[in-house]
């Protein structure tokens, strides 16, 4: 696969997905959201809704609908309904229909959805989607109180976690400090490249979860560096991260051959990944990320002379097996 230039167009309308544990705090955000003065006009999707009485706010339910794609690959999967929703959204913008809606951005809220894979994927797979909307981050709501029970019992706790861009751990009142510390370092074990914010009844500022453009594939990779020391980790998670690095060049070819590789059979085990390529013979960064099967490079800006130029990727699925991966990675330097 060739690097494409697909700078964002500003015309695009962003779309934040907000996610999260049962009873983490979703609503409460939500509520917070909508009354605050913030100027944005914000169309709201959801699966459930209650009681949000703000009258010049769109909220629209959704009914479940999930759609494999044509290839059959079980983890590509497009909402028809969200598809269908956006596309409305997009016709009462323009006065079609007899409607009218007035909205710069979308917020999708995901009550009752456990895998928010088929979400983001609508973003990248749907061309009619992508060319008037881009996913500007995933927003994972964890209950501070009960995050090591939900991440213990299941699978589904521990996909919101992975596929996160920000971390809001919610509930903090009912956690002292040392249990507070310990979730943070699980969490970052999982996703070490979500930020993480601690909340007292969903209170955030929005500029800290709205437009942060975390999606944005020319965005730079952030790793906490304290992540990068730590190895010792308590949990015994299914869901971790890997963080693959080589200071070689590589070959852009054998990057996309060796991913090629293993997304056909690993494409359901690996959620997301994320990273910087110094590419042999490119002046400029190559940025890829993917999620599941579908993956992207772009160019980024030019590397500078005083940079280290290393290729970084975070890898954050189930039961990844480091060695294989960071083998395979070495095996992808030019020659
Ligand atoms: N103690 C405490 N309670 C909170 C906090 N934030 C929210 N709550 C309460 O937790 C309960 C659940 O909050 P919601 O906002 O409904 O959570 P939700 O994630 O939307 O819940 P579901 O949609 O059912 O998954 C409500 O009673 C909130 O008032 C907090 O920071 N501390």
């Amino acid at each position: 696969m060739a690097v494409e230039n697909n700078a964002v167009s500003s015309e695009r309308i962003p779309v934040t997905l907000l996610t999260g544990f049962l009873g983490a705090g979703k609503t409460t955000l939500l509520n917070h959201i909508l009354s605050a003065h913030h100027g944005h006009k914000i169309a709201v999707i959801v699966n459930e809704f209650g009681e949000v009485g703000i009258d010049n706010k769109l909220v629209i339910g959704a009914d479940e609908e999930i759609f494999e794609m044509n290839n059959g690959c079980i983890c590509c999967t497009v909402r028809g309904d969200l598809i269908r929703i956006l596309s409305d959204l997009l016709d009462a913008r323009d006065g079609k229909n007899g409607k009218y809606a007035e909205f710069d951005r979308v917020l999708i809220e995901t009550t009752g959805l456990a895998d928010p894979a088929p979400v983001i994927q609508t973003f990248f797979i749907n061309e009619d989607i992508d060319s008037a909307y881009y996913l500007d981050s995933v927003i994972t709501m964890v209950d501070a109180r009960h995050a090591d029970q939900h991440l213990d019992e299941g699978h589904e706790a521990q996909e919101q976690v992975a596929f996160a861009d920000v971390l809001l751990l919610n509930k903090v009142d009912l956690v002292d400090t040392n249990e507070l510390q310990s979730l943070e370092k699980r969490l970052r074990a999982m996703n070490p490249h979500a930020k993480i914010y601690q909340t007292h009844k969903s209170n955030i500022e929005l500029e800290k979860i709205l437009g942060i453009n975390a999606f944005d594939i020319d965005q730079k990779l952030e790793i906490d560096p304290g992540f990068l020391q730590e190895e010792d980790h308590e949990h015994d998670d299914s869901v971790s991260s890997i963080v693959l690095r080589e200071e070689r060049p590589l070959d852009m070819d054998k990057i996309d051959k060796w991913v090629i590789g293993w997304v056909v059979n690993l494409g359901t085990e690996v959620f997301r990944y994320k990273g910087i390529l110094y590419i042999k013979g490119v002046k400029q960064r190559v940025i890829f990320q993917g999620v599941h099967m579908l993956f992207e490079s772009t160019s980024d800006r030019e590397w500078r002379e005083d940079e280290r130029k290393v290729s970084e990727v975070v890898l954050i699925g189930r039961n990844l097996d480091r060695e294989w991966f960071q083998k395979g990675f070495e095996k992808c330097v030019a020659h």
